[in-house]
């Protein structure tokens, strides 16, 4: 059912009609690229027979021509994503399948950098770190015995704490849960500057945005950099880089302007769909969530990415025919997510909360790319 139960909600709240009508012509989940193509064909005839009728019908075919359009690119996208999961063989040993850093984690932020390492562990990665501060480093490990807490953020070594530890990490998830203190962003931006004198990948989300946003040059042109931003976030880098957050009017347009403007690092603008850049390409995900905007949801994104991003990386250019790893990995990870809020809704509905969510990610990810 995953992959072909994308955005209808939205199509179908506009017509004033249930959410059966698009959403009906849900696949078989891991049915693939034919199957898609032509569920998407399907779903544009039914789409246009509906919204023949109405008056607003140019309008509305429009729509659903530039809807059905992207169903195919996710699906062409989801089925290289299919590609780059690392098969689970006896032959390997503990770290191969990702080690996975998250710099996050302060007085006030907890959570974040939580929900951020365990997805990462819970989509695969084997060892999954965080780098947080002295007094959060208890609580973040009273959360969960599965993750290794650094408690080194505030310290004045931090920089050179963090820097033993990246030979043994494929890639660094920075800013859930961080905060804004100063001494802790001079840290990072130190961390960032070590990470990238040693090729690793970074997402970074959240105040790790928020960084960026102040000095916009510690990312620009790194080709191993994807940026998470919600709603806000990316207005605020747009300001920052752009000197124009734009009128909001063409999502497209705007993600690829300021992946552009930052040398091409990849972008993604979360919301109501995904938009996803490396100022080429605009890829946008469709899947279906939940009407459910619980707190740590952009979180468990981030920690997702970490592990797909270092999967796409080293997967080679003959599992990803080409596209960018990037682009593949950030496409795998919104959907993942996505998903996940989707079922957890249809179990809680408006109880759902972030937890419920981390606890679809097997599910999610089996349904999605394994079935
Ligand atoms: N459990 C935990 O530990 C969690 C910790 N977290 C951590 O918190 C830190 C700060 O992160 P953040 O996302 O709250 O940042 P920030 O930019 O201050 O935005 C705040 C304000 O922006 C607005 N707003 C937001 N979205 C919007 C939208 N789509 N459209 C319109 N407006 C929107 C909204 O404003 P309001 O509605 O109040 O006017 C909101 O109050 C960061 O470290 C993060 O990782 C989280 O990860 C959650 C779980
Ligand atoms: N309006 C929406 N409809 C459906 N899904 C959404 C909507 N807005 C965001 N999402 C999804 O929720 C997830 C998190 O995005 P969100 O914008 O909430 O991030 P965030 O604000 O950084 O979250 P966090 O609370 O973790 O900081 C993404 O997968 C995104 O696709
Ligand atoms: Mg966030």
């Amino acid at each position: 059912m995953a992959v072909g139960r994308v955005w209808a909600a939205a199509g179908a709240r506009r017509r004033g009609k249930s959410d059966t009508g698009l959403a009906g012509m849900a696949l078989p989940a891991g049915s693939g690229a034919p199957l898609a193509g032509a569920a998407a064909v399907a779903l544009l005839s039914a789409a246009l027979v509906l919204y023949a009728r109405s008056p607003d019908a140019v309008l509305q075919r429009a729509f659903s021509l530039h809807k059905a359009h992207s169903i195919m690119d996710m699906e062409n996208k989801l089925q290289l994503v299919r590609n780059i999961i690392p098969p689970l063989t006896s032959q390997k040993h503990k770290g191969q399948d990702g080690r996975i850093g998250v710099v996050g984690g302060c007085q006030e932020y907890t959570g974040a950098p939580y929900f951020a390492a365990i997805s990462a562990l819970k989509v695969g990665a084997d060892l999954s770190h965080v780098f947080c501060t002295r007094e959060a480093a208890p609580v973040i490990k009273s959360y969960s015995p599965e993750l290794i807490v650094h408690p080194v953020l505030d310290s004045p070594s931090a920089v050179r704490d963090v820097e033993e530890w990246l030979p043994r990490l494929h890639a660094l998830v920075v800013g859930p849960g961080l905060g804004r203190d100063d001494t802790l962003l001079e840290n990072v931006k130190g961390i960032l500057e070590a990470s990238k004198a040693r090729d690793i990948p970074v997402v970074i989300d959240a105040d790790g945005l928020w960084l960026i946003a102040r000095h916009p040059a510690l990312i620009q042109g790194y080709r191993k950099a994807v940026l998470t931003p919600n709603h806000v976030e990316f207005g605020r880098l747009s300001e920052a880089v752009l000197r124009d957050p734009g009128d909001g009017s063409d999502h497209r347009e705007a993600v690829r302007r300021l992946s552009r403007a930052l040398g091409n690092v990849t972008v993604v603008q979360k919301g109501e769909r995904d938009v996803i850049s490396d100022g080429e390409q605009v890829l946008e995900c469709v899947q279906e969530g939940s009407g459910r905007r619980c707190g740590g949801q952009g979180d468990l994104l981030s920690g997702a990415l970490g592990v797909l991003v270092h999967w796409a990386l080293r997967a080679g250019p003959e599992k990803t025919n080409g596209s960018s790893p990037l682009l593949l990995a950030a496409m795998g990870a919104c959907s993942l997510t996505r998903q996940c809020s989707w079922q957890a809704f249809q179990k809680h509905g408006r109880s759902t909360t972030t937890t419920d969510m981390i606890a679809e990610v097997g599910p999610a990810f089996r349904s999605l790319f394994e079935t």
